[in-house]
C-alpha cells in the first residue's frame, strides 16, 4: 500500500520541543512518530535526563538535551537562576537550529520549550504552539507572539484539537457487563491523594446492596507504587497496581469507570474512548487549569468533578455507589464524553495546520 502524504507535504525537516511532564512528552512523541512515519527527518528537544529523553531514546528518536529551569510556582531566587540559564541556552538552541535547519518547530508545552521557540522564532523558523488545556500555560503565554499558530482544545476553531496517535474502536465493548472494570488513574507522575483515598473507599463499598462486582487497575506513579499496592491489601476485589502503564488509552477503552486526575491529555484520552469518568483536579495546578479541563467535559454531561478535599466523605462513597449502581447513566456519560472530546487522531491534526503552513513558505 502506497504511504499515505505527510499532511505537511513542504515539511522535511521537524524540530519538535515540550515536556517536563507526560501531558508534554506524550503528544510530542504521538507527532514525531507520525511524521517519521512519512519520511521526514526529525529531532526532539527536551531536558537532560527527563522523561523526554527516556521516550525518545525508546524510540531511537534523535534527541538535544538542552537545560532549562521552570519559573512558574518558584521563589525570587529560583527565578533569578533560571533567568541566568536562559540567554545561554537560547545560544545553544540557536546553533542547535542552524545545524538542523528544520522547516517547523512544534512546541507541546512546558518551559523547555522556551529557548527553541524563541531561537526558532529569531531565526525565521515557523512555530506552531499546542495548548492542551483549556487554560494556557505560562511558557505557551509568554511564547506565543513567536507562534504562528496555536492550536487549542477547542474543535472548532481553525487549528483545534489535541493530536493523539488513536481514537479507541468502542463499537463492540461491553463495558457495562460484570465485573465492571474501575481504572485509577493518577497521571503521568501519580496522585497521592487518589493513591491514599481511593483503595478505602473502593474496599468499603465493594459488595454493598446494588453494586455490582467490579475489579480495579490502579496507576499511582513509580514513586507510590508500594504504598498503593499496601493499601489495597486484604481488598475483596481483584486488583493490578501498576507505576506506569504503557498504553492507557488501551484501558480507557474498556473501563466501565474512570477516576482520575483533569490533566490535558488524560481528559482527551479517556474521552476520546468514551469513558464515563470521575476528575479529580489537582488543587494546586497553576490557574486551576485542571479543573478547567475537566468543566468542559462534566458541562457536557460527559463526567463528574468532585474536590480533592472531598473525596475521604461520605457523600463521595454514595456518588460511586449511585453511579456504578445505574448502567444507563455510566453509559450516556460516555457517550456525551466521546461526543465532546478534543482528540483528533494526529494525521488529522497535522493536516489542519496545512493552510497556513502552505501560506508561509509560499510568503
Ligand atoms: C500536576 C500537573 O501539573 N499536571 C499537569 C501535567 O499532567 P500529566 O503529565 O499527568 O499529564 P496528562 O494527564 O495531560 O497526560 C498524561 C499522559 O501520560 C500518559 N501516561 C500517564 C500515566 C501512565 O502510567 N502511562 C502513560 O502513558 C497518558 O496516557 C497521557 O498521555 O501536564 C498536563 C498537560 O499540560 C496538565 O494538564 C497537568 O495539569
Amino acid at each position: 500500500m502506497a504511504a499515505k502524504r505527510f499532511p505537511l507535504e513542504r515539511v522535511r525537516r521537524l524540530l519538535v520541543t515540550g515536556g517536563g511532564t507526560g501531558g508534554h512528552v506524550i503528544p510530542a512523541i504521538t507527532i514525531l512518530d507520525e511524521a517519521r512515519k512519512r519520511g521526514v527527518a526529525v529531532l526532539y528537544a527536551g531536558a537532560p535526563d527527563s522523561l523526554e529523553e527516556r521516550q525518545a531514546k525508546n524510540r531511537s528518536i534523535p534527541f538535544s538535551p538542552l537545560k532549562v529551569t521552570g519559573f512558574a510556582g518558584k521563589g525570587v531566587s529560583e527565578k533569578v537562576r533560571a533567568l541566568g540559564i536562559l540567554p545561554g541556552a537560547i545560544r545553544k538552541a540557536s546553533l542547535q537550529i542552524r545545524a538542523f535547519s528544520p522547516d517547523l518547530l512544534i512546541g507541546t508545552g512546558g518551559y523547555v520549550q522556551i529557548p527553541w521557540v524563541v531561537s526558532a522564532g529569531f531565526s525565521g523558523v515557523p512555530v506552531v504552539l499546542l495548548e492542551p488545556n483549556a487554560v494556557s500555560g505560562w511558557s505557551n503565554r509568554i511564547l506565543s507572539p513567536f507562534a504562528q499558530i496555536i492550536s487549542t482544545i477547542h474543535q472548532d476553531a481553525p487549528y483545534g484539537g489535541v493530536p493523539v496517535r488513536g481514537i479507541p474502536d468502542v463499537g463492540s465493548v461491553e463495558r457495562f457487563r460484570e465485573p465492571l472494570r474501575i481504572v485509577v488513574v493518577g497521571g503521568s507522575q501519580g496522585a497521592r491523594a487518589l493513591n491514599e483515598g481511593i483503595p478505602r473507599i473502593l474496599s468499603d463499598l465493594y459488595g454493598k446492596p446494588g453494586v455490582p462486582a467490579f475489579s480495579v487497575v490502579h496507576q499511582s506513579g513509580e514513586k507510590w507504587l508500594e504504598m498503593t499496592r499496601s493499601a489495597y491489601n486484604g481488598a475483596p476485589f481483584e486488583v493490578d497496581v501498576c507505576g506506569f502503564l504503557e498504553n492507557l488509552p488501551e484501558y480507557y477503552r474498556t473501563a466501565s469507570l474512570v477516576i482520575c486526575r483533569s490533566g490535558a491529555m488524560t481528559v482527551t484520552e479517556v474521552t476520546a474512548a468514551g469513558a464515563p469518568a470521575v476528575y479529580i483536579p489537582y488543587p494546586h495546578a497553576i490557574g486551576d487549569h485542571q479543573r478547567r479541563n475537566a468543566e468542559i467535559i462534566a458541562n457536557c454531561s460527559g463526567g463528574w468533578i468532585w474536590r480533592e478535599s472531598l473525596i475521604q466523605e461520605s457523600g463521595f462513597s454514595h456518588f460511586l455507589i449511585n453511579v456504578l449502581s445505574n448502567p444507563d447513566l455510566l453509559s450516556k456519560t460516555g457517550e456525551n464524553a466521546r461526543l465532546n472530546t478534543p482528540a483528533v487522531m494526529v494525521d488529522r491534526w497535522l493536516e489542519r495546520l496545512s493552510p497556513i503552513w502552505g501560506n508561509l513558505s509560499n510568503a
